[in-house]
């Protein structure tokens, strides 16, 4: 992209030099839309400041001559143990929305989940990633996953399901952190300020967007749109409707994940919606702790994943040694996007993947499955974390 505002996208060097350009080209709704969280902030803190409490245990003298980054995410190879997270109106961030994330990220090999709240459509958005497999000789491991935020009318929800299978993507990740909308406090200033603008009281005005599901767009939820009366037992009609590989996206707390156990899902995201949602949430990283210290018998069971934070290789790398499969990368792929369309994405990818061999060399391992738990030391970390109140609590 031919822009004198904008530097050149090699000197992003780190996945946090996008969030810089980004704030510079985008529009200040879509800046406020992506960068806010809930109420002051401290679950997305929480998120970025808890992969420096947890530091590395290297050892030496290992032959790291070769690297192999591959992961196995629910029965497919990708290039890569990160995939990009879910994320609405991707319009907002770029006009090639969607379609152009796809596109890079199918050219580096690396998954991506669509959110049921897109700007455009899911089978435009296959598409895209389609054309760029047939352009790669369908060489990329790459795929798509659905996120899907279970509409209220249950026929509406069916049929939505219908038409994530009918595209061919290949595992749907029920988000459940959202039973309502979290307060995102930039979004009501600057809805609020709008409305005085134009002369409006309050909160009176009504929130347009194309796509009902983006209710973050504008700092309210759309009436109507997601279901807060999900329970457990709504797994089993979405699993048979779907019948594939189902993860559930947002668990934080060690029970939860217990009961995704039983319910026999295939995965789960260890998530506070990258800060979005409650307010004074865990760290994605505080919840995988949690579970490796209560219940790592879950890392047999299912694939357990994790997001929120994560900006460099190195958090990757902790997020794997504590057990995690992969992991998700949301606002720095928004903010490659915005400033350099797909080759940000390209760029922001690759950026992650030297990090994270970097490190894989010097902590002396040349494979994933050669990573453990007592290459990390949590100590600091597990003085936080939660325990087991009175002796009360059934675990
Ligand atoms: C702009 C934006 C939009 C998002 N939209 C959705 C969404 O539609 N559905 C969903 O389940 N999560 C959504 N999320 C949460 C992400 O999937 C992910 O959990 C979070 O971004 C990870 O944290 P990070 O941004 O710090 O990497 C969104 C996050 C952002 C930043």
């Amino acid at each position: 992209m031919a822009n004198n505002n904008i530097p050149h996208s090699s000197l992003c060097v780190a996945t946090t030099d996008f969030e810089k350009v980004a704030k510079n080209v985008l529009p200040e709704k879509s800046w406020v839309y992506a960068s806010s969280s809930a109420a002051t902030g401290l679950s997305m803190r929480a998120n970025l400041d808890d992969w420096s409490l947890i530091n590395f245990r290297p050892r030496i003298l290992r032959s790291v001559d070769s690297m192999d980054t591959r992961r196995n995410i629910l029965g497919h190879t990708s290039q890569f143990p990160f995939f990009v997270s879910a994320m609405g109106t991707l319009g907002s961030s770029h006009p090639g929305a969607e379609p152009l994330l796809v596109r890079g990220a199918t050219r580096k090999g690396m998954h991506t989940m669509i959110s049921t709240a897109s700007t455009k459509p899911l089978e435009e958005i296959m598409d895209a990633h389609l054309d760029e497999q047939r352009q790669l000789n369908n060489q990329s491991p790459s795929n798509l996953s659905f996120q899907l935020y279970v509409p209220v009318d249950r026929t509406r929800a069916k049929s939505l399901i219908q038409r994530v299978k009918a595209a061919g993507y290949q595992s749907l990740w029920v988000t459940v952190d959202t039973s309502t909308l979290g307060k995102r406090t930039a979004d009501r200033y600057l809805q609020a300020q709008e409305n005085l603008d134009a002369g409006l009281a309050g909160n009176a005005r009504e929130i347009h967007n194309e796509n009902d599901f983006a209710p973050a767009f504008g700092g309210r939820q759309v009436p109507g749109s997601v279901d807060g009366g999900l329970t457990w037992e709504d797994l089993d009609w979405i699993s048979s409707e779907w019948g594939g590989p189902l993860v559930l996206k947002g668990i934080q707390s060690v029970e939860d994940v217990k009961l995704a156990v039983q319910h026999g899902v295939q995965g789960v995201l260890l998530s506070n919606h990258g800060g979005r949602q409650i307010h004074s949430a865990p760290s994605s990283l505080m919840t995988l702790l949690e579970i490796r210290t209560y219940y790592p018998e879950a890392f047999d069971k299912l694939q357990v994943f994790v997001d929120g934070g994560l900006r460099d290789g190195a958090d990757v790398l902790k997020a794997l040694c504590l057990g995690a499969t992969a992991v998700g990368v949301g606002r720095p792929y928004y903010y490659a996007l915005a400033a350099y369309g797909a080759e940000g994405v390209e760029r922001c990818t690759d950026i992650i993947a030297e990090e994270l061999e970097i490190t894989m060399k010097m902590l002396g391992v040349s494979s994933l499955d050669q990573l453990s738990p007592d290459m990390v030391n949590t100590s600091r970390l597990s003085n936080e974390m939660w325990r087991p109140v009175f002796g009360k609590s059934k675990l």
